[in-house]
């Protein structure tokens, strides 16, 4: 466990001891464990680094509303304590957005930035309050049917039960409190000034059935960030889960090119 600003954060390091090091961020509902289908393959190369956001899995859950900044500063406390200076980022929604305030707010410490299936700016607050209200109405099951209809398309769903069935355990078993202040932050995101900011070297990956972060939130912010590049997925939210293979190659492609 890490202290951030008194909220113990569960992190976990796994993989190539002194090779180069790569941070993975969770998508909204989600802990560490998002990534095991790019784990095997990761920690061959990279040292990893993994941590639940927080008021997510085994983390701390202080009073919210959160705030982008907050959470960024969360993963700059994992890299002090760590006594690490500089690593890779790749983030998946909430964590593409985190992935934007550190790479305009702390490029020192970030050499490539993976974005993934994530946005800068929600023009229309209306389906987060609608969400908010939902759960505090029911609880996460309330909404969990709704999320995992946008994490996973009716196909994956289909053939992939099981792994569909871990992911909906995992969202209902997120505390309430914490999706609740995490919701707060994104009814209120707009990070559109930021993306010039970022000078790293970034891919931003899409998803092509993605309704929850379009291909055209990712569009605009390859179009903002300076050279960014951007590699489309046949998935929808959740495209490290879905199209695993094809997400792995890409991080690992974009990460090893010179
Ligand atoms: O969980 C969802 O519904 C989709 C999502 C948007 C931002 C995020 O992190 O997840």
């Amino acid at each position: 466990m890490i202290n951030a600003d008194g909220c113990l954060l569960n992190v976990q390091v796994d993989g190539r001891d002194g090779g180069p090091t790569l941070m993975l961020s969770n998508s909204l509902g989600c802990t560490l464990q998002m990534w095991e289908p790019q784990m095997r393959a990761l920690t061959q190369m990279f040292r990893v680094i993994r941590y639940d956001r927080r008021g997510h899995g085994k983390s701390g859950v202080p009073a919210g509303p959160y705030a982008m900044e907050r959470f960024g500063r969360d993963v700059l406390a994992i890299l002090d304590d760590l006594n690490i200076e500089k690593v890779h980022w790749c983030g998946l929604s909430m964590g593409g957005m985190v992935g934007q305030w550190l790479g305009a707010n702390a490029p020192e410490r970030f050499g490539k930035i993976i974005l993934a299936n994530t946005a800068c700016y929600y023009p229309d607050p209306t389906n987060w309050l609608n969400r908010i209200k939902a759960v505090k109405q029911g609880g996460i099951a309330a909404v969990a049917d709704a999320v995992i209809a946008g994490w996973l398309t009716a196909d994956f769903r289909e053939r992939e039960p099981e792994t569909t069935a871990r992911m909906k355990a995992m969202l209902l078993a997120s505390p309430v409190e914490g999706y609740l202040a995490c919701c707060e932050a994104l009814s209120t995101l707009d990070q559109r000034a930021l993306l010039p900011r970022i000078k790293s070297p970034t891919l931003v990956i899409a998803g092509k059935q993605d309704m929850a972060t379009p291909v055209s939130a990712g569009e605009m912010i390859r179009s903002g960030i300076p050279g960014a590049s951007m590699t489309l997925l046949d998935a929808a939210h959740i495209s490290n889960v879905e199209q695993s293979h094809a997400f792995t190659e890409a991080v690992v492609g974009f990460l090893t090119q010179r």
